[in-house]
This record gives structure tokens, C-alpha cells and sequence, in this order.
């Protein structure tokens, strides 16, 4: 931010932009799901992808996050590519998302759901886990409590496994608590509440860390109370130094929370903009509404 000494006029920097999608075409045979879509995520915001039904949101999302390659156009995050690379390899450039239709390891309690999620940053080959043979400089988090194995580990250093294992449990531990449902924690993930388990989704995004976090329709089956609970958490996330990425169809919840906006409508971009400026874009009123843009 700066500030014009004879003007007295306060004028923003342009925010760095993040990820952007450059002229993002995708077909599924016939149907054009996205239409030459563009648009640009800026680091530190919260942008809405809003849309009727069918829209091409989730699509784009889908785009986004390495799932599709697009027919033409590319999408680039931090400078480097995502359209092509494997899935893997675009969670650790830093991209997690949270799926429509919840997508969690039922069987495994909520602590070992989030532990899944920070095994993306261990450093430890599946060999070296077995045999326990990448050893590391202890902490007083990983030294183990017991005097001659602690003795042991200072002059031969800890298992970097089990450095690794140690500190992934605190993380998802404090995660957990993050997003607040640090009291079940021990608990199997099918048997939490919707809402925590949709939480809980969040805490698993969380423990890739992430630069970008992408929400598809968080708040769907909420009712109010919780929605306005996951706006707090949203913000939250932000707040930490994150930016986010959200699809919801709540437009009370998009526009109380959102930066910015990105329309999308039967697979091309109409509106972009501050909220008060989407909601007042007679485009977007036809889209939603169903009424001719010139009636609008
Ligand atoms: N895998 C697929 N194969 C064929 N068509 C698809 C596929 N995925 C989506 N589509 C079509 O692409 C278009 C955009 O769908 P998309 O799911 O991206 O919309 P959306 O805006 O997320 O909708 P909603 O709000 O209902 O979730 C739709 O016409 C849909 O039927």
C-alpha cells in the first residue's frame, strides 16, 4: 500500500497472483464444460466460483487441481505448471481441496484421517520406514523419555521414521483442535457428526500445507449455526496466511466471506468482481434469476 503525497490518495498494490487460469478450454466429447475460462487467484484472498447449477464450477475446480487436463489453455500456480502433472506431485507444489461428496477413510479414527494428509510432506521412502535406517538429529519433541534409549539417540540420532511418525501426530493433534474437534480425535471418522466430519475434511486439506485451499461446496447440508461456524473457520484459514478457493451455492455464506468473485455460466466466465459488484452485475441476476439479460 502507498500513499500520494499530494493527493492524499491511498492506492493497493496489485496482489501477487497465486494460480492462474489462462484461457481454459475443456470438452467432455460434445460439451463444452469450460469455454476460453480465465481468471486469476491472488495470494492471501478468498475467491468465490459461483454459478447455477452445471455451471462448469466444479469442473474448473477439477481443472485447477490436476484432476482434468484442459483441451487448450493451461493453469500455472506459483510459476509452475499444474495441467499435466500427476496429483501427487500438485499437493506438494502446495494445492489441497475438499470434494462435494465427502471423501474420508471411514474405518480410521479422525487422528490417522489427518495423519494421511501430512505423510505428503515425510521425507522417509517405504524402505527406509521398514528398516528404520535414515536416521535424524533429535528434538525434544522425537528423544524418546527413557534414559539409556535417549542416551542412544542423542550420540546415533532418532529414526527419521519415527521423528517423522511423532511429529505428524502432534501436527494432527493440533489440527484437530484447529478446526475444533479435538475431542474426537480417537474416534472412527464414519461415526463423527456430518458437520465434524466435513471438518474434518478441512483438517486432513490443512495437514498437506498447503498454499491454496479449495472448498467445493463446504456448507452443503448445514444449517445455519454451522454455516456461520465454517465462515469463522474459513476466515481463520485465511488469517494463517492461506489463500482460498471457494465453490458454494450459499450466496448469504459466499458473499459474507469472499474477497472476490468468479462467475461461471454454462462453462464461460460472465462476472468477475467484489461481491457488491457480482450482485449488482445484471448478468449475474439473469443467470440466477433465468431471466433475458436485456429484461435484467
Ligand atoms: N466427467 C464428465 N463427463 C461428461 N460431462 C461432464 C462430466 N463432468 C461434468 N460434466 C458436465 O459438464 C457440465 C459442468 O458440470 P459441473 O459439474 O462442472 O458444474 P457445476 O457448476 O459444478 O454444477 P453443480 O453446481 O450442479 O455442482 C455439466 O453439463 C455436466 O453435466
Amino acid at each position: 500500500m502507498s500513499e500520494n503525497a499530494s493527493t492524499g490518495v491511498v492506492t493497493r498494490a496489485p496482489a501477487e497472483t497465486l494460480l492462474k487460469v489462462d484461457n481454459v478450454t475443456l470438452k467432455f466429447g460434445g460439451l463444452v464444460a469450460l469455454d476460453g475460462v480465465s481468471f486469476d487467484v491472488r495470494k492471501g484472498e478468498i475467491l468465490g466460483l459461483i454459478g447455477p447449477n452445471g455451471a462448469g464450477k466444479t469442473t474448473c475446480f477439477n481443472v485447477m487441481t490436476g484432476v482434468y487436463k484442459p483441451t487448450s489453455g493451461q493453469v500455472t500456480f506459483d510459476g509452475g505448471r499444474v495441467s499435466g502433472r500427476p496429483r501427487y506431485a500438485i499437493t506438494r507444489m502446495g494445492i489441497a481441496r475438499t470434494f462435494q461428496n465427502i471423501r474420508l477413510f471411514p474405518e480410521m479414527t479422525a487422528l490417522e484421517n489427518v495423519l494421511v494428509g501430512t505423510d505428503v510432506r515425510h521425507k522417509t521412502s517405504v524402505v527406509g520406514a521398514l528398516f528404520r535406517i535414515s536416521r535424524v538429529r533429535g528434538t525434544e519433541d522425537t528423544l524418546p523419555k527413557n534414559p539409556i534409549k535417549r542416551a542412544f539417540a542423542n550420540v546415533f540420532g532418532v529414526s527419521r521414521y519415527v521423528a517423522e511418525e511423532r511429529a505428524g501426530r502432534e501436527k494432527a493433534q493440533e489440527l484437530l483442535t484447529f478446526v475444533g474437534i479435538t475431542a474426537h480425535a480417537d474416534e472412527q471418522a464414519k461415526n463423527l457428526s456430518y458437520g465434524d466430519q466435513r471438518r474434518l475434511e478441512i483438517a486432513r486439506a490443512l495437514a498437506t500445507e498447503p498454499k491454496l485451499l479449495c472448498l467445493d461446496e463446504p456448507a452443503a447440508g448445514f444449517n445455519p449455526t454451522e454455516k456461520a461456524r465454517l465462515l469463522e473457520l474459513i476466515r481463520k484459514i485465511r488469517d494463517l496466511g492461506l489463500t482460498v478457493l471457494l465453490i458454494e451455492h450459499d450466496m448469504r455464506l459466499v458473499m459474507g466471506v469472499t474477497d472476490r468473485i468468479v462467475v461461471l455460466e454454462f462453462g464461460k466466465k460472465i462476472a468477475e468482481g467484489s461481491p457488491a459488484e457480482v450482485r449488482a452485475n445484471p448478468k449475474v441476476v439473469a443467470a440466477y434469476l433465468g431471466v433475458p439479460e436485456d429484461a435484467a
